[in-house]
C-alpha cells in the first residue's frame, strides 16, 4: 500500500464539528443507520488490523408481517502473501484468513456472508499471463473453495458467497468468473457467472473468460431473496433491474476495482442500484496494492508496471430507501456487518411506486429495435 493513499472519506468528514459532520452524513449518506456493538476480535490470531464496522438499518413497524431481519457480512481484505506465492500457499493463507473472519461474523450475528470477487487469489488478469493464474481455477461445485467453505456455513448457519475463478470440466475446462452460493446448511445452492467483462485499462479480464450465460438468478435463502452482481456489472443498470425482476431483496456486487478508475463512481452506483430497484445492495471492493512479477502494459501509452494501482476497498451497504452505511477503510482489511429489514423494500415500493411507474414494455420495445441493424434512433431535428 501506497502510505500516501488516504484513509477513508468518512476520516476526513469526522475531522468536522460533530453539528456540522452530522448534517453533511445526513444530506450524503440519508437517515443515518443506528450503530450496533461490533463482536470481539479475540479469536483472531494471523488476521491483523482488521477494522470492523457494525451497523443496523431500520424501517417501519408493521401491524400484520413481522420484522424480517437480516445480518450481512461484507470482507474486504489484502493478499496475505505475495502475488507469486505458490498456489498451494496462497490457498491454506486464505483460507487461514478466511476461517477466522468468519468466526467473527457468525460472533457478530451475520447469516449471510460475502467475499470481495476472486476472493482466494491475486486479481492477476491485469498480467494477461496464463501461467500460473489459470490454475487457480476451480469446478463451483466441487472445487476445494467450496468444500471448505460447505464445512463453516454448516458450522455457523450462515448462507456464504463465494466469487471465484471456475473451471468448466463439463465443457472443456472454460473458465468463468463465478460466484458460487452456499446455504445455511452447507449445501451447494446455486451459481452466477459474471455477465460484464470489462475491457479497460489493465482489467484485462477477457483474456481469460468471456461474458456469463447464467442470466440474472434469484437464490431463495432462509434468509432472503439473494443476487450476486459482479464488479464490472455495476455499471450497467439494466443488469441490475435484472436481479429486480427476479425479486432480488439483496443483491452482492463483489469487486476488484482500482482509484484512479472507478472511485468517483463507487459510492453512486450499487447505491443508486438499490433506489432504482427497492432492494439492499452491498458493494465490496479489494484493498490494498498487489505486485507481480512480471511488468505488463495494457495499450494505453503507461510505461510497463507491475500492479495494477490501489485497490481501494471502501466497501458499503446501501438501503432501498437511498440510506448507505459509513464505508470500509481505503486501506485496511475490514469487516462491516449489517443489520437489514426486509420489509423495507416493500415499504419503500408502496411510497415510491417505481415497479408501478416504471414502463417496462416501453423500454422493451425501444431495446428490441435498438438491437436491429436498420434501427434509427429516435432523433428530433429541425428541418432545414
Ligand atoms: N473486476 C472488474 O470487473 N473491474 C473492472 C473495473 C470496474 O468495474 O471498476
Amino acid at each position: 500500500m501506497s502510505t500516501k493513499e488516504v484513509e477513508s472519506v468518512e476520516s476526513i468528514l469526522n475531522k468536522l464539528p460533530t453539528k456540522d459532520r452530522n448534517f453533511l452524513m445526513q444530506v450524503l449518506y440519508g437517515r443515518l443507520p443506528h450503530y450496533r456493538l461490533g463482536p470481539s476480535k479475540d479469536s483472531l490470531k494471523t488476521v491483523t488490523d482488521l477494522e470492523i464496522v457494525s451497523c443496523q438499518f431500520s424501517c417501519n413497524e408493521e401491524q400484520l408481517r413481522p420484522p424480517r431481519k437480516v445480518t450481512v457480512g461484507l470482507l474486504q481484505n489484502k493478499l496475505p502473501i505475495d502475488t507469486w506465492a505458490p498456489i498451494t500457499e496462497m490457498r491454506k493463507a486464505m483460507y487461514t484468513m478466511a476461517k477466522e473472519v468468519l468466526e467473527v461474523a457468525h460472533a457478530g450475528g451475520v447469516n449471510v456472508f460475502c467475499f470481495q470477487e476472486a476472493w482466494n487469489m491475486p486479481f492477476a488478469f491485469c498480467t494477461r499471463e496464463k501461467f500460473p493464474w489459470c490454475e487457480y481455477a476451480e469446478e463451483a461445485e466441487t472445487g476445494p473453495t467450496t468444500e471448505f467453505l460447505k464445512k463453516l456455513a454448516g458450522q455457523y448457519n450462515m448462507v456464504i458467497i463465494s466469487p471465484i475463478l471456475e473451471r468448466d470440466v463439463q465443457h472443456g475446462d472454460v473458465l468463468w468468473n463465478t460466484a458460487v452460493i452456499i446455504d445455511n446448511h452447507g449445501d451447494y445452492l446455486g451459481k452466477h457467472r459474471k455477465n460484464h467483462i470489462p475491457r479497460v485499462g489493465d482489467f484485462n479480464e477477457s483474456t481469460y473468460y468471456f461474458e456469463g450465460n447464467t442470466g440474472h438468478p434469484v437464490f431463495e435463502t432462509e434468509f432472503g431473496k439473494i443476487a450476486v452482481n459482479i464488479c464490472y456489472g455495476r455499471h450497467h443498470p439494466l443488469n441490475w433491474l435484472g436481479f429486480g425482476l427476479n425479486g432480488a431483496e439483496i443483491v452482492f456486487n463483489p469487486s476488484a476495482t482500482v482509484g484512479a478508475l472507478s472511485e468517483p463512481l463507487w459510492g453512486v452506483e450499487a447505491r443508486n442500484a438499490a433506489i432504482a430497484n427497492s432492494y439492499y445492495t452491498c458493494a465490496i471492493n479489494r484493498v490494498g496494492t498487489e505486485v507481480f512479477k512480471n511488468e505488463f502494459t495494457s495499450g494505453d501509452g503507461r510505461p510497463a508496471h507491475k500492479d495494477f494501482g490501489h485497490f481501494y476497498g471502501s466497501s458499503y451497504v446501501a438501503a432501498p430507501d437511498g440510506t448507505r452505511s459509513p464505508g470500509l477503510s481505503r486501506t485496511r482489511n475490514g469487516l462491516l456487518i449489517a443489520e437489514l429489514d426486509l420489509n423495507m423494500c416493500r415499504q419503500v415500493r408502496d411510497v415510491w411506486g417505481f415497479q408501478m411507474t416504471r414502463r417496462l414494455e416501453m423500454y422493451a420495445e425501444l431495446l428490441n429495435r435498438s438491437t436491429k441493424m436498420d434501427f434509427k434512433p429516435q432523433v428530433v431535428k429541425k428541418s432545414s
